[in-house]
């Protein structure tokens, strides 16, 4: 965990939820400045779903990114919820999974197998009063995937956050690898990704790919299994991913599960890193354990719109 309560009054508002965005320290400093440059240079913090614990903290990385420049940074991304979207016109969008779920070439017995797989496993996964050792052995991967037990194709219908053509436009043009490290279903995300026209060079992605069997029915996901509480090194052995970029010390992390903050763990040399979470579902329950992980948290946020104000910030020459 990177950050925790220190540094907050007790009582304070911010003691239990965090500052709103940078809000508060527009007072000019001791030794000149001013404590609200940052929101100036990157506007999207004064949103009003975003929530700092340690703006201080926040507003040091921020620039120490921007100080080290482009050929130092690289980005480390989720897919599900954190680069899609959690809701669209009041329902759940659908996880890359649930595209395959949906599909018109599951059997309503299948669809309705993994809708309980859904409501059992669910809970568990963003249940804040487990801890991640309980939940590790109780992941719903293992189930799931022979349930699919069909031929499935992706339709590419997904619902993307707002800004993400811009988020890999904006890396791809200043060479910034991007790695997408996701639970989901590599196939269908990285159709996702070609059919928005953004699968570029700089982008790398390790997920679960399907295996189909000779009559064309899906039997497993190949290779070792990627559930949200093993998105680190160990399933990374022999990739040489992180090996291959290690001047590139400066991280931005993006997720929305806790299981996301491991992703990084295979960099050999992280001088800053910068994490920003996406609190989606139960916000209330889980505000508190998401300030204390991620530096960064965006409440109810369908939106790219911090995360793109951050890079142009960072991405702009001085
Ligand atoms: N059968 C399943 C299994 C998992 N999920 C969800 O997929 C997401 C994992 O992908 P990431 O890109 O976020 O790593 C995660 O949100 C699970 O809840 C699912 O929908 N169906
Ligand atoms: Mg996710």
């Amino acid at each position: 965990m990177v950050s925790g309560a220190a540094g907050l009054r007790a009582g304070s508002a911010a003691s239990t939820g965090g500052h709103r965005g940078l809000e508060g320290l527009g007072a000019p400093r001791a030794g000149g400045g001013t404590e609200r440059g940052l929101c100036l240079q990157v506007p999207e913090l004064e949103k009003a779903t975003v929530r700092i614990r340690q703006p201080e903290r926040v507003r040091g990385i921020i620039r120490s990114l921007r100080e080290q420049g482009v050929t130092k940074l690289q980005v480390i991304s989720d897919f599900d919820m954190t680069l899609s979207r959690f809701g669209c016109n009041g329902r759940r969008c659908p996880t890359s999974h649930n595209i395959l779920d949906n599909s018109h070439v599951i059997s309503e017995d299948g669809k309705k197998k993994l809708k309980d797989l859904l409501h059992y496993y669910y809970p568990i996964e963003i249940d804040p009063n487990r801890t991640l050792e309980e939940k590790r052995p109780l992941m719903w991967w293992a189930g799931a995937g022979a349930e699919h037990g069909n031929t499935a194709l992706c339709n590419g219908h997904s619902c993307s956050r707002d800004g993400f053509k811009e988020f890999f436009d904006q890396l791809h043009k200043n060479n910034v690898p991007l790695f997408i490290f996701s639970a989901g279903v590599g196939d269908i995300l990285e159709e996702i990704i070609r059919q928005a026209n953004v699968f570029y060079s700089n982008v790398s992605v390790v997920s679960n790919y399907m295996d189909f069997n000779d009559d064309g029915v899906l039997t497993h996901f190949k290779g070792p299994l990627i559930h949200t509480y093993n998105k680190n090194n160990s399933v990374l052995q022999g990739t040489g991913y992180f090996q291959q970029l290690s001047t590139r010390t400066s991280i931005i992390l993006l997720g929305d599960s806790i299981g996301d903050l491991t992703m990084a763990d295979g960099v050999p040399s992280v001088e800053n890193i910068l994490k920003i979470g996406f609190l989606n579902d139960k916000v209330e329950e889980r505000r508190g354990k998401y300030l204390d992980s991620y530096d960064i948290v965006l409440e109810s946020d369908e939106t790219l719109d911090v995360v793109n104000g951050i890079l142009r910030y960072i991405l702009t020459e001085t």
